[in-house]
């Protein structure tokens, strides 16, 4: 693999470092160079530990380090994501917390319901669900739930600390752990069990984290904890972290030095990827943000271009981008290497409508994870309530899916007939073998539980199937699809499904992986041809010959939320950073005066492009 000088250097270097490198330096590149040269210097591949931001990351870097160096797959069992490689060394030592083997990851269809629940208990708002589980998340990821508690101490006139120990009450009663909890309790487990600490720290001879800029608080503390003799490799870009709204602190990245003494500090600042002329911009942007690096990024491609269009309205800003796009397409640009970029994903619906009336081909990137998917939950919940007999947030789902006639009222019953300490599956076997129910629902119930029985052994894919096929699903997805299309579409979710299931061998293995790959939600899916739209988050680590940032307004971006606090406003000028940097050749910046009926001035951010262009 050709390498520049930059990336050499810190490939070849030993100890700890940090690579502070620019949009577009090739940094997934530098970082597998590294772990195939630590291991031509002869450490062992199942002794370095690189952690990825995403597990689609994750599989992409092995897939390279198999390429690479000749290795088969399974000789990089700790390339993961935080979640992965902390729920990894969680699951091996629960009993020390308190759990029982198997412990589940509650997905978030069951985080969820248990939160709803607890509403209930405490008598809140369904309103106030989004800030209950923020509240929630954000004190876990924080690294000191005590102290955030102190300094957010309510939910309108509810506690949250009530909320936090009801929560983790259930939580642990279910001997479950939900995604935030996967690093809390790995950072408590590494942190007050010196034996469990130890033995990690000698294992791993090298701790390699991507991305680093993203890291939160929790994340930060536990590379700390795992590292034992100080070889250490983190790159990143400050001027892309863009994750602070969920708890990610830049400031691991700007103190490196301080946090790790006698760290070196290399630089990648040559963009592979863009034309030089959309580097000087956006560099000359993010120059407006008062806390970075410095960096001197530059391209040595020449002939790209960035142009600002201002807008009355946003279907004639939309007009204009569909034609804009037409014309390209003439020229020769295939739609799949063109994107539109947005805020926030209800900007996208003029340009959506746009498209199709002109007949352009386009697809949404990162939209609902492939795991929330109705029919995927669906299935998914037959899975888990064969494993876990006690979730009754995946039970309650299948007791009534497809219908089996069973309403609220007969829930009561069947709840009635809980044993003590006793889970609804428990109920309900109780209530078969009672024979207390009418003929109907009791074969239906005593068919449900024998299923649940039978595909707990089996091999994920062979599980699907039957279920598939024992309870008439494909009948039952048919009569609740609206169209043909989306009938097609579930299926092939489905077939894709059991394609995916098939590479694990047991339910559990399989279960755990659906779990943690909950945090690739944002990441973009992108297989299909046609034009891309995404929002800004989703496009990271993405790039295009052409690329339109469309809705620079001063409402939206910077989000109108941001625009008080002035970390929360260089942020948004991050993301700016983010979107123009994804293009290779042309990149266009777009604003309307009214967009869904209201007023809003140009972006702050198109004034100070504009500067640049200037210059
Ligand atoms: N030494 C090199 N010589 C030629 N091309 C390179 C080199 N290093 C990286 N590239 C290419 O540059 C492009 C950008 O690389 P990569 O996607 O790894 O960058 P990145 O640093 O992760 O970017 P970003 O953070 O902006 O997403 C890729 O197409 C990659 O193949």
């Amino acid at each position: 693999m050709e390498l520049s000088d930059q990336q050499k250097a810190a490939v070849t270097h030993i100890g700890p470092a940090l690579v502070v490198a620019g949009a577009g330096s090739g940094k997934t590149r530098t970082l597998t160079a590294k772990v195939a040269h630590l291991i031509d210097l002869g450490y062992r591949p199942e002794r370095i530990l690189a952690i990825t931001f995403t597990n689609k990351a994750a599989d992409e870097m092995k897939r390279r380090l198999t390429e690479l160096t000749g290795l088969a797959v399974e000789r990089f069992p700790w390339v993961r994501t935080y979640h992965s490689a902390c729920f990894r060394i969680l699951r091996e030592h629960c009993r020390l917390l308190g759990y029982e083997p198997p412990l589940q990851i509650y997905s978030d269809y069951q985080q969820q319901k248990l939160i709803k629940d607890l509403m209930i208990r405490f008598d809140m708002d369904r309103k106030n669900f989004y800030a209950v589980r923020a509240a929630l998340s954000s004190a876990k990821n924080s690294g000191s739930p005590d102290a955030y508690m102190d300094a957010h101490p309510r939910i309108g006139p509810v506690r949250l600390r009530d909320l936090f120990s009801a929560y983790e009450d259930e939580l642990k009663a279910r001997n479950a752990v939900d995604f935030d909890n996967i690093l809390l309790k790995a950072r408590d487990l590494l942190r007050d069990h010196d034996g469990v600490r130890e033995d990690y720290r000698a294992y791993f001879s090298y701790i390699l984290v991507d991305e680093y800029q993203d890291t939160n608080n929790l994340q930060a503390e536990l590379t700390r904890l795992l590292l034992g003799n100080g070889n250490l490799f983190c790159v990143g870009d400050d001027w892309q972290a863009i994750y602070g709204f969920r708890g990610s602190n830049v400031d691991h990245f700007l103190g490196f030095e301080r946090s790790y003494q006698g760290a070196s500090i290399f630089r990648l600042e040559q963009n592979y990827r863009s034309a030089d002329e959309i580097v000087k911009t956006a560099n000359g942007l993010i120059r407006f943000n008062r806390d970075r690096m410095d960096k001197s990024c530059f391209s040595e491609q020449k002939g790209g271009s960035v142009a600002i269009h201002e807008f009355f309205s946003d279907e004639e800003e939309a007009g204009w981008v569909a034609d804009k796009i037409e014309m390209l397409h003439r020229s020769g640009i295939a739609y799949d290497k063109m994107a539109v970029l947005y805020r926030t994903k209800f900007c996208s619906l003029p340009f959506e409508q746009a498209f199709r009336f002109a007949g352009i081909p386009y697809r949404m990137l990162g939209d609902k994870g492939f795991f929330e998917r109705k029919e995927i939950l669906d299935i998914n919940c037959y899975l888990t309530a064969a494993v876990f007999p006690k979730d009754d947030a995946a039970f309650e789902r299948v007791l009534n899916t497809p219908k089996r006639g069973i309403g609220p009222k007969m829930v009561e019953k069947l709840n009635a007939c809980r044993p003590p300490g006793g889970s609804l599956q428990d109920a309900v076997a109780r209530a078969v073998s009672g024979k207390i129910l009418s003929s109907k629902i009791h074969a239906g119930l005593s068919a449900l539980i024998q299923l649940l029985k039978d595909i707990e052994p089996m091999a994920p894919d062979a599980a699907i199937r039957t279920v598939m096929d024992r309870v008439d699903y494909e009948t039952h997805l048919n009569q609740q699809s609206k169209t043909a299309d989306e009938f097609t579409t579930r299926m092939e979710n489905i077939e894709q499904l059991v394609y995916a299931a098939s590479t694990y061998e047991t339910l559990l293995d399989y279960l755990e992986e659906a779990a943690l790959v909950r945090e690739d939600k944002e990441e973009a899916d992108s297989d299909e041809g046609g034009l891309s739209m995404a929002t800004i988050h989703a496009s990271k680590g993405l790039e295009f010959h052409v690329v339109f940032v469309v809705g620079c307004d001063e409402n939206l971006l910077p989000h109108w939320k941001s625009r008080e606090s002035e970390s929360e406003l260089q942020e948004e000028r991050r993301l700016m950073y983010v979107a123009m940097t994804r293009a290779e050749k042309f990149l266009f910046l777009t604003t309307a005066d009214y967009r869904k009926g209201q007023y809003s001035p140009a972006s702050r951010f198109i004034a100070e492009v504009a500067e640049c262009l200037r210059q």
